[in-house]
């Protein structure tokens, strides 16, 4: 048998090429390759997921979520200037916040709550799937160990966001009744973080990738980031679609959902007669900087409106709930029995959130 020799590579792949067609190259890795064009999104999106399967896709994704900025940290630790990590540590701002209870990562909380998670159960990642974890992990490990070129083009996918998000939102809200604008208020922000975040990555590395070699590195890099993003989806529709093999110690449908208006559980409504207090660990407390009131818990807030505030101000572990509503009723020259009426409402919601017991 004859010898292989490796072919010879084609010209076109060792010339320099241009700011424009190092960029249409990069977009031609998205149009085949980015995971709008994965069956798992083409099922999310038309509305023919099971509200379990789309649950599926909320917890998952939650890691996701909750490692980009452990990816953003990686890159911002290797930049050698002032001026680039003042813009690249914005992408962490926007994922962890500023404050509690602020930030994409935190909105993402919401999302999976939308869908009927637990919180607790989704900050414990316990039920997400290995391969979920592995293609995460692996973004991670590769911007921490590439050439910084390397791993600023791996965040390029970002460049093909925006139209899947829109999608997205139009498609989910469209077809499932259990999803609300609220639920989906993540995307939101995305919308406009996104092209931001990109526009800079595209610069740097065009900017950057200054012979044929680096060019190509960079590529490489967009395609090893649309792998980390398509495996996911690959993880999902093996173990949630066909042939549904959930692995072990993955999420089994109806593990860590909040129970839906079952009694055991749920907490049970509150009498005129009870006491209702706030746990431990949970305050009123009134943020200066949305000059608003908000019931801070561990790890998320609440916003108030100004009835729940009235009331949670006199909530003070002693008075009962039909005190509270006399009070108010004086207050507000209005009759207790109906102020009564709605407060046990009011509370029993709250109880729900567990940022209330008696
Ligand atoms: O909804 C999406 O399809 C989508 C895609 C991507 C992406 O293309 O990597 C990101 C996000 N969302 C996103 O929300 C996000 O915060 C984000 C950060 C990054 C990154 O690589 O730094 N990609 C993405």
């Amino acid at each position: 048998m004859t010898a292989q020799f490796p072919p010879p590579v084609p010209e076109a792949e060792q010339r320099l090429l241009s700011h424009e067609e190092l960029e249409t190259a990069l977009r031609d890795i998205g149009a085949r390759r980015y995971h709008n064009l994965h069956p798992f999104h083409r099922l999310l999106h038309d509305g023919k997921l099971s509200k379990d399967q789309v649950r599926a896709w909320a917890l998952n994704r939650y890691y996701y979520q909750a490692m980009i900025p452990v990816k953003d940290a990686a890159v911002l630790a290797r930049l050698p200037d002032a001026q680039l990590r003042r813009i690249w540590r914005q992408r962490i701002v926007d994922h962890d916040g500023d404050h509690e209870g602020d930030g994409g990562i935190e909105r993402w909380l919401k999302l999976a709550e939308g869908v009927g998670f637990e919180r607790e159960y989704i900050l414990s990642t316990k039920g997400i799937l290995s391969a979920t974890r592995f293609s995460v992990d692996a973004y991670v490990h590769f911007v921490s160990e590439r050439s910084l070129l390397e791993a600023i083009a791996s965040s390029l996918t970002e460049m093909f966001s925006p139209t899947i998000i829109s999608e997205r939102v139009a498609g989910m809200l469209k077809n499932y009744d259990f999803i609300t604008k609220e639920t989906l208020a993540y995307f939101d922000k995305r919308l406009t973080q996104a092209p931001r975040d990109a526009d800079f990555a595209l610069d740097y590395v065009k900017r950057h990738a200054t012979t044929p070699e680096l060019q190509r590195a960079a590529m490489a890099a967009l395609t090893f980031k649309c792998n980390v993003l398509w495996t996911q989806l690959d993880a999902l529709y093996f173990s949630y679609v066909a042939p549904g093999m959930i692995p072990p110690d993955a999420w089994q449908p109806g593990e860590g959902l909040v129970s839906e208006g079952s009694p055991a559980g749920a907490p049970a409504p509150f009498q005129g007669g009870d006491v209702p207090r706030l746990p431990r660990g949970v305050r009123l407390r009134f943020d200066e900087v949305r000059d608003k009131h908000v019931l801070l818990a561990p790890e998320r807030t609440f916003d108030l409106d100004d009835n729940a505030v009235a009331v949670l101000k006199l909530v003070d572990g002693t008075s009962s709930v039909s005190q509270i509503a006399r009070t108010l009723g004086e207050t507000y020259d209005a009759d207790p029995a109906v102020i009564e009426a709605d407060i046990l409402v009011m509370l029993a919601g709250l109880a729900q959130k567990r940022v209330l017991e008696r």
